[in-house]
């Protein structure tokens, strides 16, 4: 069933797009940063930007989501190297699993040590309020139940061992960083901690669904990240995630809402100042990653 799967990016592949990255520019950066819907304007506070549209990028595939605008930033942040993907691919796109993933591998080989994930979600846990920033401090892996993982496939072990562990895939520490520095910029009010549920979209969740979701554990429901999440702790890189509240997820069948992409942007929109800032303030005190998984 899987053979081939894998085979969508050897090693070489991602090889021969990374040394055409760095080709290309002289920042050599530390940290991959991705940028969920409508929170792009992430990839503006890079100073020093070298930008390429995925289209110019080999092997890079193209967002067609509205909110994802397609380009790959390098820069600094706060003096330190940083790459920073303004859009990201989804499963509902009609792409592999492993082509979603493959910025993860190249940005391993472009040098990157830490990876911040960003993602827009639906609140499942009755405290969340939209606007709230949670915490990524677990996930549940839906289409991976299914047997859709992007590590399916054979191994290459320079990547990474075939079977890895997933019970430490979010950084602790930098989950305490994160609430020191929430709480020192007065983000108290709006910052969570929860668990992610990625599901394969492009359809947003019935009632049922999310009712059965909050039952097995999940606080937030999304349609990316996690995949992201396993390749890059597959390579040895650490990893932090966020979701921003975006909508409440429809759990009553008197309720009047209904999920839609506009009211998810317009969420970023006005969220998206404090999240910058505290991914900046973090980045900025983030230690070296010394210790590969
Ligand atoms: O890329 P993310 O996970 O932030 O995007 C979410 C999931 C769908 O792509 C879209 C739904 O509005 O937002
Ligand atoms: O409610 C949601 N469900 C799934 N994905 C989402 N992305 C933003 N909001 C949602």
């Amino acid at each position: 069933m899987f053979p081939q799967g894998n085979q969508c990016y050897t090693y070489e592949d991602c090889k021969a797009t990374a040394d055409w990255l760095l080709t290309q520019t002289d920042v050599r950066p530390s940290v991959g940063i991705v940028c969920g819907s409508g929170l792009g304007g992430l990839a503006e506070m890079l100073k020093n930007q070298v930008a390429f549209n995925y289209k110019d990028i080999p092997n890079f595939p193209q967002s067609t989501v509205h909110g994802h605008a397609g380009r790959l930033v390098f820069g600094t942040l706060k003096g330190r190297s940083c790459v920073c993907m303004q859009g990201r691919f989804h499963l509902y796109e009609g792409y592999p699993i492993q082509k979603i993933t493959l910025p993860m591998r190249i940005f391993k080989l472009l040098g990157v040590d830490t990876v911040i994930l960003t993602n827009a979600a639906g609140g499942l846990n009755q405290d969340f309020k939209v606007g709230d920033i949670m915490i990524m401090k677990d996930h549940l892996n839906m289409p991976g139940f299914a047997g859709n993982n992007p590590l399916a496939g054979l191994n290459d072990d320079r990547f990474g061992v075939r079977f890895p562990c997933m019970s430490d895939a979010y950084d602790r520490e930098l989950q305490q960083l994160a609430m020191d520095v929430g709480q020192e910029l007065g983000f108290g009010d709006f910052l969570k901690e929860g668990v992610y549920c990625v599901l394969g979209g492009p359809s947003f969740e019935t009632i049922a669904e999310c009712r059965m979701l909050h039952k097995l554990g999940a606080d937030a429901v999304g349609m990316s990240t996690v995949h992201e999440v396993i390749v890059a702790r597959h390579c040895g890189m650490r990893v932090f995630a966020l979701s921003l509240i975006t909508n409440q997820a429809v759990m009553d069948y008197d309720s009047e809402e209904k999920a839609n992409h506009e009211e998810v942007l317009q969420t970023g929109k006005q969220r998206a100042e404090q999240l910058e800032q505290l991914i900046f303030t973090m980045v900025a005190r983030m230690e070296h990653n010394n210790n590969d998984a």
